[in-house]
Order: structure tokens, then sequence, then C-alpha cells
């Protein structure tokens, strides 16, 4: 079976690198792709679409799954219309406040919705070994430290964030401190949090656990974009064979 997929953000760094996943992938093809005004351009030889025909594009091209990476409020849209045509969603856009979260996982109760942050899949054995490096490390200073282009809107960045979760996980940090200045020495259960925004990196993330005169760094650098639209072309190929529900990246790549 031929998996259909809408390609939202179409023209943007992420929205690029999905087309060209979906057509090196053999079981999808591009059922749509929508862009904010998009002038009549073509990714890949695929024409965008305008964003603001989303709602009708994504019921007469019946796509089985939409790919989305644009911002938190296109995506909140994208969602509740994939919602109301019956249509799965695949998102990872980053962002999100605590309630957008709440509204978008809701989306789950009535179609199949995956959200992760990052769709490296070195990231997720990142997330995975860094909790037991911090439980093996009690009394240990943490730090995260993450490098993204110039063009990035958010901070800390997603993959941030669900590492800092993971890090918390055990109880002995609770506050997240962000960047420094002035006299401010560490406070004990703190986790220094430094997003570097600089020209096109890719992505970094990095996590230093220093104390009794060593120090262990953890670091995902991603090299390529393609690596998180193939992740998410995977995830969108497993989640049309799901029933609705929120699923997460480990879903598809069983870790
Ligand atoms: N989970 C993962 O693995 C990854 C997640 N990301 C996340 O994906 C998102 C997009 O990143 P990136 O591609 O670099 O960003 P870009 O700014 O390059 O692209 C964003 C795209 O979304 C469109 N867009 C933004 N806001 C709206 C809106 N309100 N309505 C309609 N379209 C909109 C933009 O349109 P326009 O051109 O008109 O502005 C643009 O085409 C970010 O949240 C980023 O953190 C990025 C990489 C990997
Ligand atoms: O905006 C980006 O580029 C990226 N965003 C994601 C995030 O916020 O974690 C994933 C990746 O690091 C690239």
């Amino acid at each position: 079976m031929t998996v259909g997929i809408g390609v939202t953000g179409a023209t943007g760094r992420m929205g690029q690198e999905v087309i060209a996943a979906v057509a090196d992938h053999d079981d999808c093809e591009v059922a749509f792709a929508v862009n904010r005004e998009p002038d009549g351009e073509a990714v890949d030889g695929v024409e965008i679409e305008p964003a603001a025909e989303f709602d009708s594009l994504v019921v007469e091209r019946d796509p089985t799954v939409v790919i989305d990476f644009t911002g938190p409020e296109s995506a909140l849209g994208y969602a509740e219309a994939c919602v109301d045509a019956d249509v799965a969603f695949v998102t990872g856009t980053t962002g999100f406040d605590d309630d957008q979260l709440e509204s978008l996982e809701a989306a789950a109760d009535e179609i199949p919705l995956l959200h992760a942050p990052n769709f490296a899949r070195g990231v997720q054995a990142l997330v995975n070994v860094v909790g037991e490096a911090v439980r093996n490390l009690p009394g240990y200073d943490v730090e995260l430290v993450e490098t993204h282009h110039n063009g990035k809107r958010d901070a800390p960045s997603g993959t941030a964030n669900r590492l800092l979760d993971e890090i918390e996980a055990n109880g002995e940090f609770t506050e997240r401190t962000h960047g420094r200045e002035g006299d401010q020495p560490r406070e004990g259960p703190e986790i220094g949090v430094h997003a570097l925004r600089a020209g096109d990196v890719t992505g970094e993330h990095e996590i230093l656990l220093a104390g009794n005169h060593e120090e262990v760094r953890l670091t995902h650098r991603a090299e390529d974009r393609g690596v998180f639209a193939a992740g998410a072309v995977d995830a969108a190929v497993w989640i049309a064979g799901q029933k609705a529900g929120r699923y997460d990246f480990t879903d598809v790549i069983g870790q």
C-alpha cells in the first residue's frame, strides 16, 4: 500500500527535506504540499499550494498522514483539520506551551497522532542513556548546551526540554537556570541550560556531568536535516496502520 502524505511548511528548511525523503521512500508519495503564500513555487517537482487551502486539500486528496514541521499555532490548526478529515498527524514542531501541548494531545482522542521533538534515532539513544548517567553520578553538576542555526525561533530546543525532563526524573535536579550573568554562582539542584544560535548549525545537544575531578560529556550532533525528515517519514509509514492515540518516536523505532 502506498502511503499518501500531506506536507505542511513545505518550503521551510524541514518541509523541503520531507518532500525529498518521501521521494526516497518506496512506500510513500506526496498527496499535497502547502505553505503560506507559495507564489507558484515547486519543491523537487512538487507543486506548493496555499496553506489557506489545507482544510479542503486534506479532504479532497485524502492523504493517509500529514507531516508537519511549522510552528505551534499552525501545527495546532493543521491537527484540528486532520481530526475533522480523520487523517493521521505526525508533527516535529517544537516550541508549544503547556496549553498548546494539551490541545495537541486532545487530537489523539480522535486520530493517530505522533509528536516528537527530534526524529534522529541517535537522540532517542541519548535520551535513554542520560537518565542512567545522572543516576550513576549522584552529586555531579549537570549542564546542557544546545546549538542551532540562527533561524531557530524557540529556545531551549524541544530536544533540550525532552532531555531535561529525563535528567530531572530522579528528583536530584529541580531547577533550570537559563544562562548566567553577574553574581550568580551555581546552586545545588540546578541544571544550567544554554542555547547557542549561530550560522547554519543543524542541531547539537551536549550534556556535561562534572564532579570528583572528572567530567563526562554526552553529545549528539545532527550532520544533515535529512536525518530528521527520514525519521518523520518512517513515523508516517508506521502510523498509517495505527488506531487513534498518542504515539512517540520510540514506538516507531522500538527503543
Ligand atoms: N522534530 C524534529 O526532528 C525537528 C523539528 N524541527 C522543528 O520544526 C519546526 C520548523 O523548523 P524549520 O523547518 O527549521 O523552520 P522554517 O522556518 O525553515 O520553516 C517553517 C515553515 O513553516 C511555515 N509556517 C510557520 N508558521 C506558519 C503558520 N502560522 N502558518 C502556516 N505556515 C507556517 C513557514 O512558512 P513561511 O515560509 O511562510 O514562514 C515555513 O515554511 C520548528 O518548530 C523546529 O524546531 C526542526 C528540525 C527537526
Ligand atoms: O529547529 C531545528 O532546527 C531543530 N529543532 C528540533 C528541536 O527543537 O529540538 C530538533 C533539532 O534539534 C533541530
